[in-house]
Order: structure tokens, then sequence, then C-alpha cells
């Protein structure tokens, strides 16, 4: 089904161009089209705007990390006693972390404003739609509903609420959404516990929910603990996708290969610090869920130049692109393939293969899976051809 809304490649909008956070002056938030925003003047032109038309399937991209500048501040408003500027340009400044630990105070600060059914489902029709305007047919989106819950509000009417959103948006943007609970893993096993039920209680559980993460600090949240529930949780038919080697060593990434099943990491960023690690993964071919700007944004990774991104792709690890949190890194998931494009040094073929990597490692139906890559081929071919 054509999704309901313009092609970015038929627009006749400015292309503006956006100097990376790291490297550049400030941009203006949530003023550029999103299909549109540039990152680098070394990829050039017309990558950016094949970019912007090509399908792609998101695997690691978080809920409320999603929340648009525009939603934010819209939801600031709405709660006055929230330190959370309601100026999209102060949120720019308030978006700026100084370490990882930083960041995750920013981020409940956010999940602090989300305080009602209603807000939940804007919010996640509001995100599926920026997913639509990029061209994104397929998204795993991480819910963290013991956030919601434990703030008060109703864990059946949470439940409604995605789901409302998620029938809306297949409907109205052609934008197939579904979810991954996670446990935030420093709020320890009661939220484990929580999760957990969420996920496997089938008067709950949202029809949507295809896999289990374990999302914040990793530092001080060792991964064996989270064992058992991770067991009922896959046991319950769901995919085990946890969060490591982010912020610690590829011992992390070991523990959530061996002690949670893991089919899928979320960065695993230092598995480039173990040979062995990074043969497992490509002989496995268990996928890493790459998100490069996330990774200079909480400071995980010094420079975008640093990023092992090259290390995984030369050791065959199968390497999907992912925004993590778009708004709050600054970017959005065509930048964050811009970006591949120049520390992988790819041509359309190149970002068409890395489009594919996303469809493959996804947990979408086959039928569903060759539709997209169907759509990506004669998309790429269309475009070469032109
Ligand atoms: N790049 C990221 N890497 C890791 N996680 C990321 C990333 N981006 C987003 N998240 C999300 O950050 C949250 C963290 C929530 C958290 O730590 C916490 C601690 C104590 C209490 C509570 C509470 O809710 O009361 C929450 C998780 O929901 C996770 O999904
Ligand atoms: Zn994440």
């Amino acid at each position: 089904m054509r999704p309901a809304y313009d092609d970015p490649r038929t627009t006749d909008q400015p292309i503006t161009r956006v100097r990376h956070r790291t490297a550049g002056p400030r941009r203006r938030f949530g003023e550029e089209p999103l299909t549109e925003r540039l990152v680098d003047p070394a990829v050039p032109r017309d990558l950016h705007a094949f970019i912007a038309g090509l399908p792609k399937a998101e695997l690691h991209v978080h809920h409320v990390g999603s929340a648009s500048p525009r939603i934010v501040s819209e939801l600031a408003a709405r709660h006055p006693d929230s330190k959370v500027p309601t100026d999209p340009e102060a949120l720019v400044d308030y978006f700026t972390f100084t370490d990882f630990a930083h960041f995750i105070d920013v981020y409940l600060s956010v999940v602090d404003l989300i305080r009602t059914p209603e807000d939940v489902r804007l919010l996640t029709y509001e995100v599926a739609r920026d997913m639509a305007r990029q061209q994104v047919r397929y998204a795993e989106l991480t819910i963290t509903p013991f956030s919601s819950t434990r703030r008060g509000i109703d864990e059946g009417a949470f439940m409604d609420a995605i789901e409302d959103a998620r029938k809306a948006a297949e409907a109205e943007f052609g934008t197939v959404l579904r979810w991954c609970f996670d446990i935030p893993g420093e709020a320890g096993l009661e939220s484990a516990e929580e999760t957990t039920r969420l996920a496997t209680d089938d008067r709950l559980r949202p029809e949507g929910l295809v896999s289990f993460g374990l999302g914040g600090p990793e530092i001080g949240v060792a991964r064996p603990q989270f064992k058992p529930y991770f067991d009922r949780a896959i046991a319950a038919g769901l995919h085990s996708v946890p969060h490591a080697g982010e912020t610690t060593g590829p011992g992390t990434v070991w523990d959530a290969l061996t002690h949670l099943r893991a089919e899928r990491i979320g960065h695993g960023t230092s598995s480039a610090q173990d040979p062995k690690l990074l043969a497992h993964l490509a002989e496995r071919r268990i996928p890493l869920e790459v998100c490069p700007t996330s990774n200079i944004a909480t400071r995980a990774v010094r420079t975008l130049d640093e990023h092992p991104i090259k290390e995984f792709t030369r050791a065959g690890v199968l390497v999907t692109i992912n925004s993590d949190d778009p708004p709050m890194f600054g970017t959005d998931l065509n930048n964050e393939y811009a970006v591949a494009a120049r520390l992988l040094g790819l041509d359309e073929r190149g970002l068409a293969e890395l489009a594919k990597n996303g469809v493959e490692a996804s947990f979408l139906d086959a039928p569903g899976k060759a539709r997209i890559r169907d759509e990506i081929d004669t998309y790429t071919a269309a475009w070469l051809a032109s």
C-alpha cells in the first residue's frame, strides 16, 4: 500500500544544510523539514536526497526519546511545574549532555511530562508521523511501560493508547509499528518484574509487542540478574534485544548473549575491543543496532571518526542503522544514514544494502520483509536509472 504522504524527492522545499552538532553552530530546532536535514557537506547533496526517499526499517528508537521538540514543548507548557523548557530553541541547549548519566536525567524529565493516556497517544502518533516522513515503512519502537505506570498512568489505558496510535499510524501513514518493552535496569528487579508482567500477561500485552529489552545505564547494572525475566519473556514468544556495550565493555555484550539470549544487541559499541566477540557476532549473524550520533551525544564515543562502525563492517557483522532518541541527539534516521554513508564511504547501492540489513534483522514476518526489500530495490533501480 502506498503511504499516504508526499515523496520527499518531489518536494521543492529548499535543502537546508545543517552542520553536525559536534562540529558547528547550533541549528534552530524544529524548523527545518525532517526529511531534508543534512548533516555533513562531505556527503554529496544528491545522496542526501536518495536517503530521504529510501524505504527503511528502524529497530532501535525510543518512544519518549523520539518526542519532537514541538511535542515536548507542548507537553512542557501543559505542566508548568516541569523543568523542561517550553521553547523549542531553549530545548536544543537542554538536550546537550555532559555524560550518559546527565542524558538519563534529562530523559526522565521528559518521561515526567507524559502523564495521561492522551499524552501517550499523541506522542506515539506524532512519532509515527515523523517516521513516515522519512520513509520508515516499519519500526520497532522501544517503550518503557514501567516508567509510565509507576507515574500513575493506568496500565490498561496505556496499552490502549499505544495500540490506538499504532493502528491509526498504519492506516494513515502506511508505517507498521511494533513494540519492544524494555526494563529500565537501574530501577532494579522491581521494574524487571513489572515489565515482565506487562509483557506476558495475556490480558495486558498489546498485539504489537514483539520484543523485550533492557535500557538505562549499564554501569552497576549487571545483565545476568535479569535472566529470569528474559527467560519468561522469551517463553512468551518475545525476542530478546537488550542494550549492551554502550557505556561498558565487551563483557556486557557477552553477558547479554549468554545470559539474556540476545538475538540483537542495542549499540554493542565496545564489541570492537574484542576480536573474538566480533567474530562471534559475524558468524552467528547477530545484528548490532548501531546509533552513531547517539554514541557521540552521550559521550560513549568521542568523535564520529572514531566510531567503531567501520570495524563492525570489516569483521562482517550485520550492521543496522538507527537513531535511538533522535530529537534529543539533534538527528533523525535520515541523518544517521548520511553519517553511515560518510564513515563507510557508501554510494546508493551501499545505502540500499544498509537499509535491507534493517529489514533482515527485524522481527517483521517474511511477506512484510519481502515487500520492503522489493520497495528498496525498485526505488534504488529507478534512482540510478534516472
Ligand atoms: N541510548 C540509550 N541507552 C540506554 N537507555 C536509553 C537510551 N535511550 C533511551 N533510553 C531509555 O532510557 C530509560 C532509562 C530509564 C532509567 O534508567 C530509569 C532509572 C531509574 C528509574 C526510572 C523510572 O522510570 O522511574 C528509569 C529507559 O527507558 C531506556 O529505554
Ligand atoms: Zn537505546
